[in-house]
């Protein structure tokens, strides 16, 4: 991202962990969007409220300035992006200056990449995802738009993921294998077969 301005939409954990990467970025954080303020002690990075974004009028946001959704939750940072998308705000992704980033991947627009992930060639992450702490995805994966790739989570080569997916922590997903749309992979789970859409896989199918 250039060094433009922004606003976050939604201010809590997943937030937090974004504030942290736009400083480090040297991008300037305008204030914050979300139901209601939060209490002045949880005010952890002293950001100004802004209104429920739904309920005030957004003509003060021009182009200088990006909108990006801080929000963990799969579905509701879809509709997050879709409300940015309806009032033609100005998108972004954000990629921590700690993630290794491979000239050849394809980052869509407001992603979220922390600190310590991989990812690797020709990779291709689409709109809304989250790649987060310490999480590796491997060449030529795909992964769905608004879908959350947990931390230390392994995608080896070529695995495809579907929308609105949440792969959990440190779970490891082996090579060309296709998760679907609506999909829970648990924590720490070994996938080693395709999984269709709207399904929970947890845990792993340990044989000799
Ligand atoms: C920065 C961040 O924090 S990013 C956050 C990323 N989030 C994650 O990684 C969380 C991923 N979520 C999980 O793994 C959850 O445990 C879920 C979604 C799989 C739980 O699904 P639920 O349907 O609510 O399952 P529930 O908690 O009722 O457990 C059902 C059974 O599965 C077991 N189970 C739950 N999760 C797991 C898991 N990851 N691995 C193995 N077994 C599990 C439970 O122990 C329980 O077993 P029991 O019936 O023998 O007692």
């Amino acid at each position: 991202m250039s060094n433009k301005s922004i606003y976050i939409l939604g201010y809590s954990g997943h937030a937090y962990v974004i504030l942290d990467s736009l400083a480090k970025l040297n991008v300037e954080v305008l204030g914050y969007f979300d139901f209601e303020p939060c209490n002045t002690f949880d005010n952890f990075y002293d950001l100004e409220y802004k209104g429920n974004e739904k309920l005030v009028d957004l003509n003060f946001i021009d182009d200088s300035s990006y909108v990006f959704p801080s929000i963990g939750d799969n579905g509701i940072r879809e509709k997050l992006i879709q409300f940015i998308e309806e009032n033609e705000l100005t998108q972004t992704s954000i990629i921590d200056p700690k993630a290794i980033v491979s000239d050849k991947a394809i980052i869509e627009s407001s992603v979220y990449i922390a600190p310590g992930a991989i990812i690797n060639s020709l990779a291709l992450i689409k709109k809304g995802s989250i790649i987060n702490s310490g999480a590796t995805v491997e060449h030529e994966c795909v992964i769905g738009e608004f879908s959350h790739i947990a931390p230390n989570s392994v995608l080896t080569g070529n695995v495809i993921i579907g929308k609105n997916t949440l792969v959990g922590a440190n779970a490891t997903i082996v090579p060309g294998v296709k998760v679907g749309n609506n999909v829970i992979v648990g924590a720490g789970s070994v996938v080693t077969k395709d999984i269709p859409d709207n399904s929970k896989w947890v845990g792993n199918s340990l044989r000799m």
